[in-house]
């Protein structure tokens, strides 16, 4: 454990914590002079400095992974306390927030030298800057090797460039519902997202910060993000036609034939209300910041074919799963990078209806995959 930090483990966790970690070059050119690193942690470092745990989130997740002392659930309650698969009587767990994040890392929402947010003075940061971010924290906390990185959806991509960029401080590294490099649909689907942000009045070029926010855009982002989320079998089934219960005074089918509107179909109230959500929590300029970093996802950038790519990381252990009714990172896509990992590697598959946000809401399975790959007693 860095002496620095030697006063927070040995505790539940659950409760956010930062560091500092200096100025951080950026791939793209230029650099952060300041960077802070907000982390939670759970558990504690042993003397090695080698039984530490790395989870990752995704796009819109922050550091609460589990409740641990804290009284709020994390978004994979259940997986990390003592004796759950992630056993924090053995592991120190570590969850940092993304570079360009609004949940405590240095963001767009950070004041600059100058006394002021960036807002669009935030720089383009990539996956591989966050990690490189990420890498010094484990430097600050102690961690010389992590016993397993681990993460989902965004969070994967983080986890495998992990294993790309420090293969000899990843023993195992998890990627679910991933893959090697953002498709060319995915990078659509983000543009529009980042466009909805771009083009509501508040966004001011970025420098909202002073005025009203551009709510609207990002809930309108955050419409789109989650459609692909989301299955079209589980909307279906889920939803249908209905109207939203107490705000229809006619019946749909009558409705559209009239034209008429005034009252919503409960698809709509459901993404209205993802939509709300969102914009309670997140900040419109860390969304556009964290969008694009996963836009340029690219594991092999600068390193050769995919293939050479993740020959660095034959002393890793990787398991890779897929949500089997994903259509925003498909199952195919994780056949391709297990196919292009070294070594044999197998793909799991998480059996959900939901699409995409299976493996956030498939706990136990995940659980039960960490368990057998990474984390038997
Ligand atoms: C690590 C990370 O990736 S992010 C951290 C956690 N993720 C998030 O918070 C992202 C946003 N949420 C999600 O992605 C998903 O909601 C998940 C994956 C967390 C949970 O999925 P599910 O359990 O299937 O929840 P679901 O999508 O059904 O949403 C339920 C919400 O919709 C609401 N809802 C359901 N039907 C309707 C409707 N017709 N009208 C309005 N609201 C509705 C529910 O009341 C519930 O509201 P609440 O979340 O405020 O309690
Ligand atoms: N629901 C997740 C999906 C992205 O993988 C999030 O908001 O981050």
């Amino acid at each position: 454990m860095g002496e620095e930090f030697s006063a927070a483990v040995g505790r539940g966790g659950g409760v956010l914590r930062s560091l500092e970690i200096g100025a951080l070059p950026l791939e793209a050119g230029g650099s952060l002079p300041s960077v802070t690193m907000a982390f939670e942690c759970w558990g504690t470092l042993n003397e090695a400095g080698d039984n530490a745990v790395l989870i990752q989130h995704a796009l819109t997740g922050s550091t609460h992974v589990s409740r641990g002392d804290s009284e709020e659930d994390g978004w994979w309650e259940g997986l990390v306390g003592p004796g759950d698969v992630i056993d924090t009587n053995k592991y120190f767990v570590v969850c940092a927030n993304m570079l360009g994040g609004c949940y405590g890392t240095t963001g767009p929402s950070s004041i600059a030298s100058d006394g002021k947010p960036y807002g669009s003075r935030f720089p383009f940061v990539t996956i591989r800057d966050s990690v490189h971010a990420e890498a010094r924290l484990a430097d600050k906390l102690g961690i010389k090797l992590w016993h397993a990185v681990v993460g989902g959806s965004m969070g994967g991509a983080r986890a495998l460039e992990w294993a790309a960029s420090y293969p000899e401080r990843v023993r195992r590294c998890a990627v679910v519902a991933a893959c090697a490099a953002s498709t060319a649909e995915q990078i659509a689907f983000a543009q529009t997202q980042t466009l909805a942000i771009r083009q509501d009045p508040n966004f001011a070029g970025g420098d909202y910060y002073d005025g009203a926010a551009p709510t609207s855009g990002l809930g309108l982002a955050r419409r789109i993000a989650h459609i692909n989320y989301r299955s079209e079998t589980e909307m279906e089934s889920r939803f249908g036609r209905q109207a939203q219960s107490g705000e229809d005074t006619i019946s749909h089918d009558r409705l559209a034939a009239l034209g008429a509107s005034g009252s919503r179909y409960q698809v709509e109230s459901y993404l209205d209300h993802q939509a709300r959500k969102l914009v309670g929590r997140f900040d419109a300029n860390s969304y556009i910041a964290i969008t694009e970093a996963l836009m340029s996802h690219d594991v092999s950038r600068g390193r050769g074919t995919l293939s050479q790519a993740l020959a660095a990381t034959a002393s890793v252990e990787f398991l890779v799963a897929a949500v089997s009714s994903d259509r925003l990172y498909f199952p195919a896509q994780s056949d391709a990078l297990a196919a292009a990992l070294p070594g044999d590697v197998a793909v799991h598959h998480i059996d959900s209806a939901i699409g995409h946000d299976g493996f956030l809401t498939e706990v136990a399975v995940v659980g039960e995959l960490l368990r057998e790959s990474f984390f038997t007693v």
